[in-house]
């Protein structure tokens, strides 16, 4: 199978190394560095103390003459829109398109330029960070999915990517709820990564001290809140799950990448994390104050870093 894998930053690096590594007919589109470099050097990825170079994925830094029988867009979320419209020009109309971005925009912002049918979307629970151009490195263990189509089309839509992807090793899971699933990731995010920017405090930190903790327990169930609002149906067991990760899941040193971006000056995904939930809770009548707190003392920041990016 031929697979577009569309940005070259962590998650997008990660996708095409294992997926090339299991056999399938990877495209890179890259842009500015890692393109120019690409052209005849491997993707290096490092996990777990070892570094494996994998040769033989297409890196371009353009789509002309592409032809691929399915796309996974690894941008950052507000890239969504741009990505949809330049792979809308070469791709298949039933060619199944995953989004993997944190947040619940990703898969309508996709589908300003293709079909409903063809976007799928993911939560992805992995930690990829690209340390150069064609390079990265996880922590942890290999990145499981969690997919489903917000039109409601069948699994079989995407089958033979989702296949794709489990011969890679990466553990993929249909669900038949996929608002619940990225709303239950958002709360999780949200929370630990907003109330972590908000006082550049990792996860260990914020555990540790009961205010702290207090304030992203808090946080937590303004997502849900707003969640129920918006008619998407998440559960108490649910909400266990998510303090479950954040209490015994993460290790101490965990800090969101909404948190690292902030805080290096660079953009970020406030927007489409803090930002989504507390503009919903605001037409829905939620309160959210801890959300509105950390949202409005780092807008700021977002709108610096976004002047000079
Ligand atoms: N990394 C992770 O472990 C996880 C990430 N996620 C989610 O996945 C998404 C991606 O995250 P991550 O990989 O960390 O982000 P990165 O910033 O590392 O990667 C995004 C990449 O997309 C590239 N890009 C953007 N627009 C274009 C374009 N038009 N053409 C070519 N390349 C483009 C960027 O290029 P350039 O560098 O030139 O700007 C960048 O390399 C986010 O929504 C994140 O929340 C979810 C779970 C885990
Ligand atoms: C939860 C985590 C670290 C990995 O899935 C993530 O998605 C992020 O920090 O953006």
């Amino acid at each position: 199978m031929s697979i577009l894998v569309y940005g070259a930053g962590g998650l997008g690096l990660y996708f095409s190394a294992r997926l090339a590594q299991a056999g399938q007919e990877v495209i890179l589109k890259a842009r500015s560095d890692a393109a120019l470099r690409g052209k005849n050097e491997p993707v290096s990825i490092t996990g777990d103390g070892a570094t494996e170079e994998v040769h033989g994925i297409r890196v371009v830094d353009s789509l002309d003459g592409i032809q691929a029988d399915a796309a996974i867009i690894t941008t950052k979320a507000w890239q969504v829109e741009d990505a949809a419209r330049d792979m809308s020009a070469v791709l298949p109309p039933d060619a199944p398109v995953l989004t993997t971005q944190n947040g619940i925009d990703a898969p309508t912002r996709a589908t300003t330029f293709l079909s409903n049918d063809q976007v799928f979307a993911s939560t992805v629970v992995v930690i990829a960070e690209r340390t150069g151009p064609l390079e990265v490195r996880t922590i942890g263990p290999e990145a499981s999915l969690t997919v489903g189509s917000p039109a409601n089309q069948p699994a079989s839509r995407a089958s033979e990517l989702i296949s794709a992807l489990t011969a890679a090793g990466v553990s993929t899971t249909w669900t038949d709820d996929i608002a619940a699933a990225l709303w239950k990731k958002l709360a999780l995010i949200c929370s630990y990564g907003g109330i972590g920017a908000a006082l550049d405090a990792n996860v260990g930190q914020t555990r540790e001290d009961t205010r702290a903790r207090g304030l992203v327990t808090t946080a937590m169930s303004e997502v849900f809140s707003v969640a129920d609002a918006e008619g998407v149906t998440l559960t108490e067991s649910d909400f266990s799950d998510d303090m479950n990760i954040y209490l015994k899941g993460f290790s101490a040193q965990t800090t969101s990448s909404m948190h690292r971006d902030l805080l290096a000056g660079r953009p970020s995904e406030l927007e489409d994390q803090v930002g989504a939930v507390v503009h919903r809770a605001q037409r829905a009548g939620v309160a959210t104050p801890v959300l509105d707190l950390v949202y409005a003392s780092m807008a700021p920041r977002e709108a610096q870093a976004r002047r000079n990016p």
